[in-house]
């Protein structure tokens, strides 16, 4: 073993004072010593903290990584390690071999991806090297690791197939090994969405490495995935640790599909250096040829984009690679070919332009965003024809039972598309997980947020439960299976039941009793009921020759009819709900009533903006700060980039994100100082710490900025607001909350903390109407509000069509002069209205419309005259409570009940 590698263990740097532990450290010189302390201890001693500090830059383990790496090296047992994309597997397969200076070997079917953490461990001096048919220096590798210099060895599956084996087995003998890791092990099982041949014959390995530890390592394993990995593997004893797999901070969004114009240009935000997708962002494609038109789309409307897929040649994938990595591309078009192998945090979009091939592909998929923890989104465009295409890519040749698995997989997916329920829950169910909770959640998904907003506005429960669809499904199957023999794809039965006086539709068929028996519902209608059937397994279409497909009644539908069962009750779909509305809209403009949400009568209150109270007394020396804090991060940000060009790494591999956003809260003068910074490796620190030491020392300098803030301090940045306003922003969610602080306490323009917080303007926008829902004060000025445009708002709500119905924004809108105002705007100004009369909910959100739209765009209008003046009722309609003294200086109404109370009297107001 080899004894010379003091990078660990050695003398401390003179740059770096790491304190106690180290030299504790430096006296546990020996991985045996360390490993006889680990055993009596439950949780990791000082010295596994400093060593985790210098190699990854964090203060402590997540839950559960540090069990999985004691078990390697203290109990040298096997285990299977679950864990959600971006959760940290690195950690528990690199700790082990720098602890116990010895070689981890990680298996990996990603070329790239092994290329880019060799790349990464050298950018904190460990020495890793990859093995793999297309190396051209393998030799030169291969004698590294027999002379004991690498703790780490990346292999693909195919270099152990092919000799891989018996050189593991020499250095097994030689400098040894301490843990053989397989990572993204779903490949080993065929009822996994990546089923690799070469990963099955791994169970060979492991005999061959007895006394070896393995580790499986997986993002996306189903109970039954996690049992064949373990048997196929042939682990021994092995633990199976499963952390939840949810990733909370990506929200969820599925649209259909209508044009790459249409779909993706209100997704996009302007930045310093042209529009981007409100960060990086991937955008997949299930075609090349998909891949270049979208990339063409993309470039026309000004985003600096690239594209991959495996028709380009391999130099002009690696550059487009290095340009998204190093951050000169804000976007990528690409096939999945690019999937795993980017290891790039900060990724706040992933796009897919096209249904994915199944649910667990596109878990997989997504869940290259925001692995650094900030707030990502993953939304998907899709249209029927994706499906029919995915569907027809299955290879028929597999085994039956592997055949039916992966349709199901394919179902689950045009499932996950068509539920009106939770979509992170519907994805959690699917891998055996749990999500905390039943109820809407905000920041969750499109579906939460539209059920929210139902329920506030007096919404139906009933819309996302379960319909009973069995009268008319009876009439389908009969249609399907008696009149056309299961010989016909859709249509027809469809045109049948709504009796069309198609010619296609023979006589002696149009003679049927049910011909026309379902003309009361429209097409859309029984196509939304059809497809609900199909992802249920009660319906199966299959392809007919190139072009046709052909339905026919599975077992499943076989059974129910021969139960003889009324009642079919499954749970609805969007499309199903939105086809069941359309046709209740429709007759609802024939005289019957539609579920309105009404502005209340009466205005018993004042909402006020920021000119009319000072919110706190630092803000506005606060608020300089927070300028030039934007300021230092948009230069460490720069420098970070050209350092990372001159070293050619990638950029996060010199700083993360919130690497730099610690630096510019802290602004370390001294390299101690550094310590503190949070995702800073103290081997990176030696490297580039000084750059941005000098940075942050001649900014603070010149700006006569504090510098060396204690961490928690800086981070808390917190202002004493009165209380009755903190009491607000308690009750908004915290991202609300975090926005409010930004652009109202602090006075960042919404475009500066749009680009601070990765989310786009809209959204912050959206933030705000909520905070001045619950009465919060805002800055209208600087939103481009008047109080005049509050009142024609007003004016128009009041007015026919709109008559008080302010259940949505669009008719509204329409109602207003034309380009008047913005979607956002209008949200703020409804939220104002709705504090002031009383129609308070702080979680509501009115419908999101094509609310899409930026508000930049918007300009304020110079006719701001009222159309009518609002009625209002100055003796208020409510308690006596006096007024807070922040509110007291300019109401010139009665502030009536606290907002909790204001909230239980809310039923009052839908009729
Ligand atoms: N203990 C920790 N404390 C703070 N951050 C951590 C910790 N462990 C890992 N991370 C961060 O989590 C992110 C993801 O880590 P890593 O690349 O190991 O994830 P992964 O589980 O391998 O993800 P994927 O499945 O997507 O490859 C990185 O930005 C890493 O710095």
């Amino acid at each position: 073993m080899a004894t010379d590698d003091d990078d660990f263990w050695g003398d401390d740097d003179d740059l770096i004072e790491a304190g106690d532990a180290m030299e504790r450290q430096a006296s546990l010189r020996g991985g045996n010593f360390v490993v006889a302390e680990l055993k009596r201890q439950d949780t990791p001693t000082e010295a596994v903290l400093a060593c985790l500090k210098r190699y990854f830059g964090h203060s402590n383990f997540r839950p559960q990584q540090w069990e999985i790496v004691r078990r390697v090296v203290a109990d040298r047992g096997d285990q299977l390690v679950v864990m959600s994309t971006g959760y940290g597997k690195s950690v528990c397969y690199q700790m082990p071999a720098l602890l116990m200076d010895k070689l981890t070997v990680v298996i990996s079917p990603l070329i790239s991806l092994m290329e880019d953490q060799v790349k990464n461990l050298a950018s904190v001096n460990v020495r890793a090297v990859l093995l793999g048919s297309a190396q051209t220096d393998n030799e030169g590798a291969r004698q590294a690791v027999m002379r004991g210099e690498c703790r780490l060895l990346y292999v693909t599956p195919e270099f152990i197939d092919n000799g891989g084996q018996s050189f593991l087995k020499e250095v097994e003998l030689g400098p040894g090994i301490a843990l053989v890791a397989i990572d993204e092990a779903h490949c080993v099982s065929q009822w996994g969405h990546d089923f690799r041949p070469s990963y099955r014959k791994l169970g060979n390995l492991r005999k061959q490495l007895p006394s070896i530890p393995f580790m499986g390592l997986t993002a996306t394993a189903t109970p039954q995935v996690r049992t064949d990995i373990v048997s196929s593997l042939g682990l021994r004893d092995a633990k199976i640790t499963c952390t939840g797999l949810d990733r909370p901070n990506l929200y969820l969004r599925v649209c259909k599909k209508t044009t790459s114009g249409q779909d993706l240009r209100p997704l996009l935000v302007n930045g310093d250096s042209g529009p981007h997708f409100g960060g990086p962002t991937i955008i997949y494609c299930p075609t090349r040829d998909k891949v270049e038109e979208i990339n063409g789309d993309c470039r026309r409307m000004g985003v600096a984009c690239t594209m991959y897929h495996a028709g380009l040649s391999a130099a002009a994938r690696k550059k487009a690679h290095i340009d998204f990595s190093t951050d000169k591309m804000t976007t990528i078009v690409a096939t999945v070919a690019f999937g795993m192998g980017i290891d790039k945090p900060d990724v706040r979009r992933v796009i897919h332009y096209g249904a994915a091939k199944d649910i667990e592909a596109y878990y997989q998929e997504i869940g290259r965003a925001g692995r650094d923890c900030l707030p990502s989104t993953a939304v998907l465009f899709w249209e029927s024809r994706d499906l029919i295409i995915q569907r027809s890519m299955l290879n028929k040749d597999m085994n039956q039972a592997y055949l039916s698995h992966a349709m199901n997989m394919q179902r689950k997916m045009e499932e996950y598309l068509v539920t009106n329920e939770c979509r992170r829950k519907f994805i959690l169910t699917h891998f055996g997980d749990r999500l905390s909770g039943d109820t809407v959640k905000s920041n969750c998904c499109d579906n939460c947020d539209q059920n929210a907003a139902s329920s506030t506005a007096g919404g139906q429960e009933a819309e996302k439960s379960v319909v009973d669809c069995g009268a008319e499904a009876a009439q389908l199957f009969q249609v399907i299976s008696r009149v056309f023999n299961s010989r016909c794809g859709l249509t027809k039965p469809i045109a049948f039941l709504r009796g069309s006086n198609s010619k296609q539709l023979q006589s002696w068929q149009t003679n049927n009793p049910l011909f026309g028996a379902g003309k009361a519902k429209s097409e859309r209608w029984w196509k939304a009921l059809a497809q609900l059937l199909r992802i249920r397994g009660y319906l199966d279409e299959s392809k007919f020759g190139d072009f046709a497909t052909v339905v026919s009644l599975p077992s499943k539908a076989e059974a129910w009819i021969r139960s003889g069962e009324s009642q079919l009750l499954l749970p609805s779909t969007t499309e199903l709900t939105e086809a069941t509305k359309e046709k209740t809209v429709a007759t609802a403009a024939g005289g019957s009533d539609t579920p309105q949400r009404l502005l209340p009568e009466r205005k018993t209150r004042t909402w006020q903006d920021t000119t009319q109270m000072r919110l706190t007394s630092e803000s506005s020396n606060k608020s300089g700060d927070e300028k030039l804090m934007v300021e230092l991060l948009k230069q460490l940000t720069d420098l970070r980039n050209n350092l990372a060009a001159e070293t050619d790494i990638a950029p996060y591999m010199v700083a993360s994100n919130k690497a730099l956003v610690e630096l510019s809260r802290v602004r370390p003068s001294s390299m101690q100082t550094l310590d503190q910074i949070d995702d800073l490796p103290v081997e990176r620190a030696k490297r580039f710490g000084d750059s941005f030491v000098q940075l942050c020392r001649n900014f603070c300098e010149q700006h006569s900025l504090s510098t060396n803030n204690s961490s928690a301090a800086a981070l808390s940045g917190s202002v004493q607001l009165p209380t009755e306003i903190q009491s607000l922003v308690d009750q908004l969610p915290s991202t609300t909350a975090q926005t409010y602080y930004l652009c109202v306490i602090n006075k960042l323009d919404v475009k500066s903390a749009s680009g601070q917080r990765s989310l786009s303007e809209s959204t912050l926008m959206n933030h705000l109407a909520s905070a001045a829902k619950i009465g919060l004060p805002l800055d209208l000025a600087q939103l481009g509000i008047t109080r005049e445009m509050i009142d024609q708002v007003l004016s128009t709500v009041r007015s026919p069509p709109i008559s008080s119905d302010i259940s949505r924004l669009k008719p509204i809108m329409e109602v207003l002069p034309e380009g008047w105002c913005c979607y956002p705007r209008l949200r703020i100004m409804l939220s104002i209205i709705e504090y002031e009369h009383e129609s308070v909910d702080s979680s509501d959100q009115l419908d999101s419309g094509p609310g899409k739209s930026s508000f930049q765009s918007c300009p304020i209008s110079s006719n701001n005259t009222p159309l009518v003046r609002q009625r209002t009722n100055s003796d208020g309609g409510g308690g006596k409570r006096k007024l807070p003294e922040w509110m007291a200086a300019a109401s010139p109404t009665n502030s009536r009940d606290s907002p909790a109370q204001a909230k239980r009297s809310r039923s009052s107001i839908f009729k």
